[in-house]
């Protein structure tokens, strides 16, 4: 069975200028994959590759064994449909309240009508923790709710795949802790995969379970893998930079290579 999502040796760019190149991996159901990476590297630029935001240079994007870009848009717009994506700032809809943004999602992703929406987008925002605030506006709610109703949003129709954009950022380490134990619920519960972009170590390593490591440097991936374990195998200095928070290592002294007179 083809993976739920595909990615071959994918290239970006911004004009002549090379972001990335030789981008592959796959993500099967019920796998928490990280795109990581020091700032700058990349991740959101692949995270709009993968979603359809954006078109890569070349190489090609797979959902369940569909080539996303090669498609036609009527063919795209089914494929949207069938993931979730909570955005960086959550993205909600403004001018409406928290459960009117879940049912609309649920009118555009499913077959419901209005109200087996609004029990099932009430269902959701239970699970999130949400209940009391489906009335409230999104003006109205913290940013670590606003994250959660952005995921209720993203889970509602049950997608068998979850794009999540710095899902913790800018949240306190309870509310970051409590969003990456709903992402795991929702794993658990629906099987779904997710491919996440987080800096957030505690949070990379209490979910992820596997993961690709861009490098700005040398504009291609240079580790692949579970983070908790990359982060105990030394695989390369910018890994261990990033990932055990240690300074890169000085290049040797003069003196130590050798060239001093
Ligand atoms: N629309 C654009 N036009 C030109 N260059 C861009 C554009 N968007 C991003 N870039 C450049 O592409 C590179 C990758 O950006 P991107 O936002 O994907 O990195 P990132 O890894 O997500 O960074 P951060 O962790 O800081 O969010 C950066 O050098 C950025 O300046």
């Amino acid at each position: 069975m083809a993976a739920l999502l595909s990615v071959q040796d994918l290239e970006m760019r911004f004009g002549d200028r090379l972001i990335q190149r030789g981008i592959s991996f796959d993500v099967e159901a019920g796998r928490i994959f990280a795109i990581m990476g020091g700032s700058g590297c990349g991740k959101s630029t692949l995270l709009k590759h993968l979603v359809g935001l954006l078109p890569p240079a070349s190489g090609t994007v797979r959902h369940g064994g569909v080539d996303y870009w090669a498609s036609g848009e009527a063919e795209r717009e089914a494929m949207r449909l069938k993931f979730g994506m909570l955005f960086q700032s959550a993205a909600l809809w403004s001018s409406m309240t928290v459960l009117d943004n879940v049912c609309l999602a649920l009118a555009r992703q499913t077959a419901l009508d209005a109200r087996a929406q609004e029990a099932r987008a009430r269902e959701v925002l239970a699970w999130v923790g949400l209940d009391h605030a489906a009335d409230q506006m999104p003006a109205q709610l913290s940013g670590g709710m606003k994250k959660r109703a952005g995921l209720a949003r993203a889970i509602a129709a049950e997608p068998p795949l979850l794009f999540l954009d710095e899902p913790s950022a800018g949240l306190d380490p309870i509310s970051s802790r409590r969003l990456d134990d709903l992402i795991l619920d929702i794993r658990q519960r629906t099987g779904a995969a997710v491919v996440l972009v987080s800096h957030e170590l505690p949070s990379l390593f209490a979910i992820a379970d596997d993961g690709l490591f861009l490098d700005a440097d040398s504009k291609t991936p240079i580790a692949r893998g579970c983070p908790r374990e990359l982060a105990r195998a030394h695989v390369h200095p910018t890994v261990d930079a990033f990932l055990r928070r240690e300074a890169p290592p000085d290049p040797p002294a003069p003196s130590a290579r050798g060239d001093s007179a």
